[in-house]
């Protein structure tokens, strides 16, 4: 499927909208885990800053970097032929002074080859968010829970459950698309909110613990497969023990080591036999010389 499909592009995710075909995202970290998202027909991969809690082992996505999102969106685009590649801005870069997002944004695609960013948040960066368009850089708002701010929020909890709060993301929303942003993921809202949402923005809106309405769906690799963590969000479908499947291929190496199991004869090279008695008789010449 991913061999012969076209680059997808921001039209492409306009087309997808137009003719009501979901968009799938899913978040990747490194190579192999971009060449299978690609191969299994991803739209979108989001170089997620949330590589912080699941491949970094931080209890939050705050102490992510530019340069940890740089290192992990090269390895991504390498695994990458015609997927969209969005990185996120991490903490705090999209409330930086216009010269130093552009910049940021600007390291994203132009060092690691990124195809635009995402960056958390509302009327607060709108004219980050203009700047940037106005640079030619794809931008993808995401509002509802945002994760960069949960020290503020107090926790992980669902946003916009009230009529004011409601009001207000519809509102948030409707001025990042005019701001110019290409698409919009939304976090952990209530389905109707969301559905709302999607039918009032004519661009992509890419849900995650959003419901059913939205034009597009995004999930965190490790969540889909189960990797590294025995809880997850309630949003979450595991699709495979991935995680288990990988314990029992460890456990078993190393109880074969400890059994010499492994290696077999087949898993290393040999000498003939004939350069094999030369060497030891070398090596008695050389004790009793
Ligand atoms: N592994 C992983 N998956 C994610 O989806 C994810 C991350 N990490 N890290 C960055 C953010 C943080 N996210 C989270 C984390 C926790 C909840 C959570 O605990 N949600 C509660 C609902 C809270 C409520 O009732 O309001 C849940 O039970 O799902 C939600 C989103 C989403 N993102
Ligand atoms: C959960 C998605 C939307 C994200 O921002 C991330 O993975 O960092
Ligand atoms: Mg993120």
């Amino acid at each position: 499927m991913s061999e012969s499909r076209k680059k997808v592009t921001t039209r492409t995710l306009a087309r997808l909208k137009q003719e009501n075909e979901p968009i799938a995202m899913i978040t990747a970290y490194d190579y192999p885990s971009a060449k299978i998202a690609e191969q299994a027909g991803a739209d979108i991969i989001l170089v997620g800053d949330s590589v912080g809690m699941v491949v970094l082992g931080y209890d939050s996505t705050i102490p992510v970097t530019l340069d940890d999102m740089l290192h992990h969106t090269k390895a991504v685009v390498r695994g990458t032929k015609n997927t969209m590649v969005v990185a996120d801005l991490p903490f705090m870069t999209a409330h930086l002074s216009s010269d130093e997002v552009l910049r940021a944004a600007g390291r994203l695609m132009q060092e690691a080859g990124a195809y635009g960013v995402k960056m958390e948040g509302g009327s607060e960066i709108l004219s980050n968010v203009k700047t940037l368009a106005a640079a030619g850089i794809p931008v993808m708002g995401h509002l509802g829970l945002t994760p960069q701010s949960v020290n503020q929020i107090g926790g992980y909890v669902i946003q916009g459950k009230d009529q004011k709060t409601a009001r207000h993301l519809i509102d948030e929303a409707k001025r990042l698309e005019e701001a110019g942003i290409f698409s919009l993921v939304l976090e952990c809202v209530p389905e109707e909110l969301a559905g709302l949402i999607s039918e009032k923005c004519s661009i992509p809106v890419i849900g995650i613990g959003a419901g059913r309405f939205c034009d597009g769906q995004v999930l965190v690799f490790h969540d889909v497969l189960s990797i590294g963590n025995d809880w997850h969000p309630s949003f979450v479908k595991v699709y495979q023990e991935a995680g288990k499947a990988m314990l029992q291929g460890i456990e078993t190496y190393i109880k074969e080591v400890k059994q010499r199991v492994f290696p077999e004869q087949r898993h290393a090279s040999h000498l003939s036999s004939e350069l094999v008695e030369q060497l030891y008789g070398g090596l008695e010449g050389e004790q009793n010389g």
